[in-house]
């Protein structure tokens, strides 16, 4: 069988998308989805994303990571998934979708290519050690580096999310350092199982654990800078409970083709 795909990415994080109103694929398949995402014998991403009817929503996001395996929420791959709802026509430049933490709202620029997802709130950061370790719909732990440029983010990355604590549920590993007015971050993802581009839930993570760390609070914008362009995260502090917040960056459709399958 032949399937049609097209390819996005959102500041470099990038994914396979597929219109699957009709069903036309069970995609219940970690094998062939693992293949689907390798960069060589398969179209290559960071991830495949299903967009699904749903009686009460815009459209579901049912989404993977490149191991195959269904995985928690995707902040760029939504961003991503709402630009491509827009080019099928399913929304115009507001709507309301589901993914696998919830409901989500989003707003996309007329021109398509500037998605604003608003995430979960959040009111739990925890500690381990140095490092801030918190859920904005994905499991981050948020260290910071010196000289990230040149850091092995692989290396380091790898070791923190196969010790002890974080081996059986595995956990994104984000190192961040200060550029002035935001921050530079550099992400290894839990089920690519390496450095990506860009992470989205990882930006947030980083944006509220900053907040935390500086003892900010109130309406906060933070820019963030990652392999793969800018990202802006913008929330609300209380002291306790981030809400109202809000990952906006761009989403580019790249490609479109057929593989067998
Ligand atoms: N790239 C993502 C995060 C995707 C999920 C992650 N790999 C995990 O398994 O937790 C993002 O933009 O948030």
């Amino acid at each position: 069988m032949k399937l049609h795909f097209y390819k996005y990415q959102g500041a470099g994080n990038d994914f396979i998308l597929v219109d699957n109103r009709q069903n036309i694929v069970n995609h219940y398949d970690p094998q062939l989805l693992e293949r689907l995402c390798d960069r060589r014998f398969g179209i290559g991403g960071d991830g495949i994303m299903f967009l699904q009817s749903h009686p009460e929503y815009d459209f579901e996001m049912v989404y993977y990571n490149a191991d195959g395996q269904p995985s928690s929420m995707c902040g760029n791959g939504g961003r991503c998934i709402v630009a491509f709802a827009k080019f099928l026509g399913v929304i115009n430049t507001e709507t309301e979708f589901l993914a696998v933490d919830g409901s989500h709202y989003a707003r996309i620029s007329e021109e398509g290519d500037w998605v604003s997802l608003q995430m979960i709130d959040v009111d739990t950061i925890s500690r381990d050690a140095e490092a801030y370790v918190l859920n904005t719909g994905s499991p981050h732990y948020v260290t910071f580096a010196d000289n990230l440029k040149e850091k092995d983010v692989y290396a380091e990355g790898y070791a923190i999310r196969n010790n002890d604590t974080y081996r059986a549920e595995g956990i994104n590993i984000n190192f961040v350092e200060s550029n002035g007015n935001g921050y530079f971050v550099r992400t290894f993802e839990r089920g690519v199982e390496d450095e990506t581009f860009a992470c989205g839930t990882g930006v947030t993570a980083v944006a509220l654990a900053m907040a935390k760390h500086n003892g900010q609070t109130g309406h906060i914008t933070t820019p963030v800078k990652v392999l793969g362009g800018n990202l802006n995260i913008l929330f609300n502090y209380d002291g306790e409970k981030f809400t109202d917040i809000f990952l906006e960056g761009p989403a580019m459709q790249v490609f479109e083709g057929d593989i067998m399958i």
